[in-house]
């Protein structure tokens, strides 16, 4: 499983992606907006990203309504940076302009999925990912793990993941990170501070204290 971090906070994303583990970044409306940027510089946001991390695909979302308008700022978005993927929330709309993305050679990664049916409808337009959300499935005291399994079940019944690859999104914890592997998603897409916490277990912090201490003593013995 690959890991993608979930932010648009360019030092955050600087810092994960320095950690060379990194195979994707991907962002929202909500996630642009919580780093205090303007509309106007929504595209030079997206094209630093990008930069930042020029070997590996980068989500910029569409706030688009219609076909039309969807498909112009799709192409718009693609031609920031040859890594840019398209993110579009699935409806009639995004999946028409799917479609049409794809012609253009456009990777468009269909976010705001919650049902099998919506996972199956995006990977038929052409998706080249489809993103099932987990953790607002648990906010509202569902269980998102379940729902995530009956995705990856399915999406992987039929199609290959050269064609369509289930990022598992809206994860919270490194138990859903876990879990999302052990399910075979493709990829996990995770918050900053969800991704420090995977790094991390109080073994291997004890573990690295006693290396640290022990070799003290072989180096004052010399
Ligand atoms: O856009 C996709 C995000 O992974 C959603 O995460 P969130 O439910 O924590 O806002």
């Amino acid at each position: 499983m690959k890991f993608f971090i979930d932010t648009a906070d360019l030092a955050e994303i600087k810092t994960a992606y320095s950690w060379g583990c990194v195979a994707g970044v991907t962002t929202n409306p909500s996630l642009y907006a919580k780093t205090g940027g303007k509309l106007a510089d929504f595209e030079a946001h997206m094209v630093k990203i990008a930069e930042a991390c020029p070997d590996v695909p980068v989500s910029a979302e569409s706030t688009a309504t219609t076909t039309e308008e969807m498909v112009a700022e799709g192409l718009r978005l693609a031609a920031l940076a040859p890594n840019i993927v398209v993110k579009l929330p699935i409806c009639a709309e995004s999946l028409a302009a799917t479609k049409e993305l794809k012609k253009h050679g456009v990777n468009v990664n269909m976010t705001l999925i919650f049902t099998v049916p919506q996972a199956l409808m995006a990977c038929s337009a052409g998706a080249r990912y489809v993103s099932p959300f987990v953790g607002r499935f648990d906010d509202i005291a569902e269980d998102g793990i379940e729902q995530l399994a009956n995705i990856v079940t399915a999406v992987k019944n039929y199609y290959a993941p050269e064609h369509t690859e289930i990022i598992a999104a809206s994860l919270r914890t490194p138990n859903h990170v876990t879990q999302a592997a052990l399910l075979g998603a493709d990829i996990a897409t995770v918050p900053f501070a969800a991704m420090e916490k995977c790094l991390h277990h109080p073994l291997t912090d004890r573990g690295l204290a006693a290396f640290e201490a022990d070799w003290k003593k072989v180096t004052s013995a010399q």
